[in-house]
């Protein structure tokens, strides 16, 4: 029995990108994006959370806080009736971490670790999943894992160098579920 799933983007879907959000006040959620999960969650999906999160491995803040930031994001949906199922991060970095963080990973988008991680735990339908995010390494990684519906989130115009194809938005209400 295989769900299908959208996998979402942290910082520059869910919440404004400031530059490496490590605690609740840094967070300003994106207009729709409770809207957006809602109707999702309305038609069955799995909402998974992708995030490459080279902060910590930049010494920046450390996985307790991240996980700490995850918890409060997820107690916040609960409370506006929406189920971020899980948080996949990658804490690495190929040249700018510290000791273990300091590696070429398989998880740091556009590598497509974290959403083949969450196939393999929750028996994703990748074929029937939707993946946002507000970089061209976030379409890469959901292409790479075989996510066929891909929605690049932004208001700049950014060249589809990729040949990928991918959909792009400058609001998530233009985004709508099978
Ligand atoms: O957008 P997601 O994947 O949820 O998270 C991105 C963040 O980890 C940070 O990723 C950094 O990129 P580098 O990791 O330094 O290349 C920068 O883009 C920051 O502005 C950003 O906050
Ligand atoms: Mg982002
Ligand atoms: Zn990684």
């Amino acid at each position: 029995m295989t769900v299908k799933a959208l996998f979402l983007d942290r910082d520059g879907v869910i919440n404004v990108d400031h530059g490496y959000a490590s605690k609740p006040e840094q967070i300003d959620f994106i207009d729709e994006i409770f809207t957006l999960c809602r109707r999702f969650q309305k038609q069955g999906y799995l909402i998974l959370v992708v995030t490459n999160q080279s902060g910590i491995g930049r010494g920046y803040y450390t996985e307790e806080d991240f996980l700490q930031l995850s918890d409060w994001m997820t107690v916040t949906f609960k409370r506006q009736g929406i189920q971020l199922t899980e948080f996949f991060y990658c804490p690495h970095h190929p040249s700018e971490a510290i000791g273990e963080y300091l590696q070429e990973c398989d998880c740091r988008k556009p590598a497509p670790g974290m959403l083949m991680q969450a196939r393999k735990k929750y028996q994703v339908d990748m074929a029937a999943s939707f993946m946002i995010g507000d970089n061209l390494s976030d379409m890469l990684a959901a292409a790479s894992a075989g996510v066929a519906h891909r929605y690049l989130f932004s208001d700049s115009e950014k060249d589809d160098t990729t040949n990928i194809g991918f959909t792009q938005v400058n609001s998530l209400s233009d985004i709508i579920p099978l």
